[in-house]
């Protein structure tokens, strides 16, 4: 039987973008790729590009206070000119679009600008009604932002809305404690809006080492978000000073503009994906096998849609790996066990690998903490009570470093080297063979010489904690 195509990826955001590009630049597929909206998907138009200019935008503040306790008597950030700013990231983001559908096409990727969807396992359908045939078709369609289910939810905006603004809120409320809304508090904060942070726990970023998520949410309070912890809202109003939220705790306030990240669930609804026998699990998510094989042999998802972890180099490491083993011969599959993070907040990032305490603990074998938390040397002669933490977890018996957390500025940047040793199996011993750079932050890395305390397996002694 002859196709159309060879592959036909639907979604032109991380995943399917690079899927497309391998498949016919290395392996010399016919390839086809339909995009709905702009070519780039989340991360380049509305997630990670976007946010993380805006996040240096939100810093200028506290960059002049620091620049004060340094000596410079006079600086100031000034005030923020957001319609500047947005106009060059609109222009930023026209440049990374042009990129990426270049960067396809250069390839030999056809590209079609409409929504499309499944007919059966090798038929697509575009929006105006062509159909093409396919030996393979690659679902990356990605994720949407769900709102919480309130009544006047509508009033609320999502984090799409927040690149798209033509102004900016005198105060804003953001739903969430995960990601995006700890990411959009600092953000909206730093730009000088009074900002409240709605989080139903008792402390932001669930999932993260608890430490850690204790200096996170004390430092949202140091740098002035209004925390309301245990509270999640029941339904907002129009007021006539804006929009009135209802918290369950009986109490209400009225903002300016109130921002859901409540979190996002696969965009797989008019897909055709059921009709045509590929199973979807109980968030609309594709189940797919480790090589990203769904249940009708010639359909493959990667990224988002597959909701295994949500991150771009995740999503990109499962269309490379897909294009490998089905056009390239070469059968690889994603390891996702073991992959680096971060959350950009500001003046500290939080950044991790790995297992955190709370998972060591319940390990059958021991582990053993090592945590170094100082104030830096350069935020304490800035005059910043600012503390970074660092914390590594350590196998006791085989001494496999197992986790690595980091609470301290360009967290990010320090993890993602340390994820390096950890991908080759690295002991501590080897970590600490490494002399140290001095005077850095990641110094405290490779000098941790005693365990704080032994957790977990049968040894479990927290009494020994000597922090
Ligand atoms: C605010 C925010 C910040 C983020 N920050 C980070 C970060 O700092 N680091 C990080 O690693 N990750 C971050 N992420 C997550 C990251 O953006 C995603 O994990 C990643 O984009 C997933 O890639 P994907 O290819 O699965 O889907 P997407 O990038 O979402 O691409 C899917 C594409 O498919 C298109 N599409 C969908 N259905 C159809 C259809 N039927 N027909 C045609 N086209 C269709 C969509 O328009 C979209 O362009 C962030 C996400 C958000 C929302
Ligand atoms: N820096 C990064 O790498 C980065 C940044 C942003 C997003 N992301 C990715 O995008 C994904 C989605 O981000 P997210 O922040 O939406 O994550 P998420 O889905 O984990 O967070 C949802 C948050 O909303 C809260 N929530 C859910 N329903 C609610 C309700 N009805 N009322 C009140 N609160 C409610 C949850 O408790 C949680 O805190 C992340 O898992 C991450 O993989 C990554």
């Amino acid at each position: 039987m002859t196709f159309d195509y060879d592959l036909f990826v639907i979604g032109g955001g991380s995943g399917g973008v690079r899927a497309a590009r391998i498949a016919a630049s290395e392996y010399g597929a016919r390839v086809g790729l339909a995009e709905e909206d702009r070519m780039g998907g989340t991360c380049v138009i509305r997630g990670c590009v976007p946010k993380k200019l805006m996040i240096f935008a939100s810093q200028a503040g506290a960059m002049a206070a620091e620049s004060r306790g340094y000596g410079w008597a006079e600086a100031s950030a000034g005030s923020f000119d957001w319609p500047a700013f947005h106009g060059k990231l609109a222009r930023e983001l026209d440049r990374l679009e042009g990129a990426y559908s270049g960067g396809l096409m250069g390839a030999g990727v056809q590209i079609h600008h409409q929504r499309a969807r499944i007919r059966d396992a090798h038929t697509v359908e575009l929006a105006d009604g062509t159909r093409l045939s396919a030996k393979h078709i690659l679902i990356a369609a990605g994720g949407r932002p769900q709102r919480p289910g309130i009544p006047g939810e509508e009033l609320g905006m999502i984090s799409d809305d927040l690149f798209t603004m033509e102004k900016l809120p005198a105060s804003v409320l953001v739903v969430g404690g995960s990601f995006i809304a700890c990411e959009f508090a600092t953000i909206l904060n730093g730009l000088g809006v009074r900002t409240t942070l709605a989080y139903r726990g008792d402390a932001v970023l669930r999932g993260f080492d608890g430490e850690m998520r204790r200096h996170a949410t004390e430092q949202l309070r140091i740098v002035g978000v209004d925390l309301r912890l245990g509270v999640s809202p029941t339904r907002l109003d129009r007021d006539e000073a804006g929009i009135r939220a209802s918290f369950d705790d009986g109490s209400s306030a009225v903002y300016e503009a109130v921002m859901f990240a409540t979190g996002r669930a696969p965009y797989t609804a008019g897909l055709g994906l059921e009709e045509a026998g590929v199973k979807l699990g109980r968030k609309g998510e594709i189940i797919v096998d480790e090589w990203s094989q769904s249940s009708v042999p010639s359909i493959y998802a990667v990224g988002d849609v597959t909701d295994r972890v949500n991150l771009t180099p995740v999503a990109i490491r499962e269309g490379h790996s897909f294009a490998d083993t089905v056009f390239g011969a070469k059968p690889r599959k994603v390891d996702h066990s073991l992959f680096g993070a971060a959350v950009y907040l500001r003046p500290h990032e939080l950044a991790t690998i790995g297992l955190t305490e709370e998972q060591a603990e319940t390990r059958a074998t021991p582990s053993d903490v090592y945590v170094a938390s100082f104030r830096p040397m350069r935020s304490l002669f800035g005059g910043s009570e600012a503390r970074a933490v660092m914390k590594l977890i350590v196998d006791a018996e085989t001494d496999k470093v197992l986790g690595c957390h980091i609470f301290g500025p360009e967290a990010g940047e320090m993890i993602q080297l340390v994820a390096i040793p950890m991908g080759m199996g690295a002991t501590k011993a080897q970590f600490d063979a490494a002399i140290a750079v001095h005077p850095t932050l990641a110094e405290e890395l490779v000098t941790m010489r005693k365990p704080n305390r032994r957790i977990g397996g049968t040894l479990s002694d927290k009494t020994r904690a000597s922090a």
